[in-house]
């Protein structure tokens, strides 16, 4: 009995630990902000809190995001076995198989884009777009070889935004373009100070992240580019809808917050600036697209009545 038991436990423990690593293949903190633009999009664009909307938003974020995040990584078991950064990983670490990792990925994608169908056409199209920007796009034809690669995955990272506001607006219109553009625009901070931190193990991978290998003047410069752009998108669309002021001076304080600490980043080229940069990036996505649609509920529910 004694030995039937162990092996039943033995099993289950792997079985759980499987589920575990592929969770993980899911990058779930990459996947929780991306899920949070689209549900923020969703509700800044008008969306209702009718429940089937809400289950359908839910299977299509998380699996065609996660699904495409663990595609990706089916992908680059090889590139992810020569980073620290990534080794343990569950397929460089050998926990789970690539025939098991690709079936799981493919099942998640099938799911994603099935319960985008089902919203509409639109948000299929952002699934779509999504998965061919991420894998094809980027992982496949760029990752490897050029720093340009940023604007395809950039590209497939505003498509969750994009598919919010199409499943709440019925067709991709302004706003969703505009918040899909904040998303974009926010993208050089995230992975640029990150790519900087790890540059060592991204060259030992000879993966071409940096612009210009890594000048820390340069990137500062382009990074604060792209902040300006993104705050500027904040105040064209406050200034088209009505609503969004205060997200928009929120964007303003932290972008001109972020930007006057990089200017320690662009003298030194501190690695512990670019991680402290890095980690200042995601608060700044995740109030906009936590603000801006309180603000549209505030105007439309109190305002307008
Ligand atoms: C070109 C596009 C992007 C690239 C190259 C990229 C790259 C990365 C990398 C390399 C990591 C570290 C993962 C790890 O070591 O486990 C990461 C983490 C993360 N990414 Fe991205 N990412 C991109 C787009 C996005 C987007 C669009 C979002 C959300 C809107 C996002 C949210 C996150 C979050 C929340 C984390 C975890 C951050 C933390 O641990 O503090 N990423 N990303
Ligand atoms: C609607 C839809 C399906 C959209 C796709 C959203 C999505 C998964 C965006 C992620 C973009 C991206 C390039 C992440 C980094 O991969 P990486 O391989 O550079 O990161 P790593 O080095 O940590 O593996």
């Amino acid at each position: 009995m004694k030995r039937v038991t162990t092996s039943w436990v033995a099993a289950r423990s792997s079985a759980l630990g499987k589920v575990r690593a592929f969770i993980s293949l899911t990058k779930p903190r990459q996947l929780a902000l991306l899920m949070l633009t689209m549900y923020g999009a969703y509700f800044a664009g008008g969306g209702s809190l009718d429940p089937r909307m809400i289950g359908l938003l839910t299977v299509m974020g998380f699996s065609s995001i996660g699904g495409v995040t663990a595609f990706n990584m089916y992908f680059d078991k090889d590139i992810d076995a020569v980073m620290g950064r990534t080794r343990r990983r569950p397929l460089p670490s050998g926990v789970i198989g690539p025939r098991e990792a690709l079936v799981g990925s493919l099942a998640l994608v099938l799911i994603g884009v099935i319960s985008a169908a089902a919203i509409n056409k639109y948000v299929a199209l952002t699934v779509v777009a999504g998965l061919y920007f991420d894998i094809i796009a980027y992982t496949q034809l760029t990752k490897r070889f050029t720093p340009l690669s940023i604007v395809f995955g950039s590209i497939a990272g505003s498509m969750p935004a994009l598919g919010g506001w199409a499943a709440a607006a019925g067709s991709i219109t302004t706003g969703g373009v505009l918040m899909a553009l904040i998303v974009f625009l926010w993208q050089p901070m995230h992975v640029w100070f990150l790519g900087y931190y790890f540059r060592e193990e991204y060259s030992m991978a000879r993966i071409p992240i940096l612009p210009s290998d890594g000048n820390p003047r340069l990137i500062s410069t382009l990074i604060a580019v792209s902040l300006a752009g993104l705050v500027a998108v904040a105040w064209a669309f406050a200034l088209y809808y009505g609503y969004g002021f205060i997200t928009a001076i929120s964007t303003t304080i932290l972008a001109a917050l972020a930007v006057s600490r990089m200017g320690e980043f662009a003298r030194t080229g501190e690695r512990r600036d670019a991680l402290k940069l890095f980690k200042f990036a995601s608060p700044i996505i995740a109030v906009v697209f936590i603000l801006l649609p309180l603000e549209r509920e505030l105007v439309y529910a109190v305002l307008l009545g």
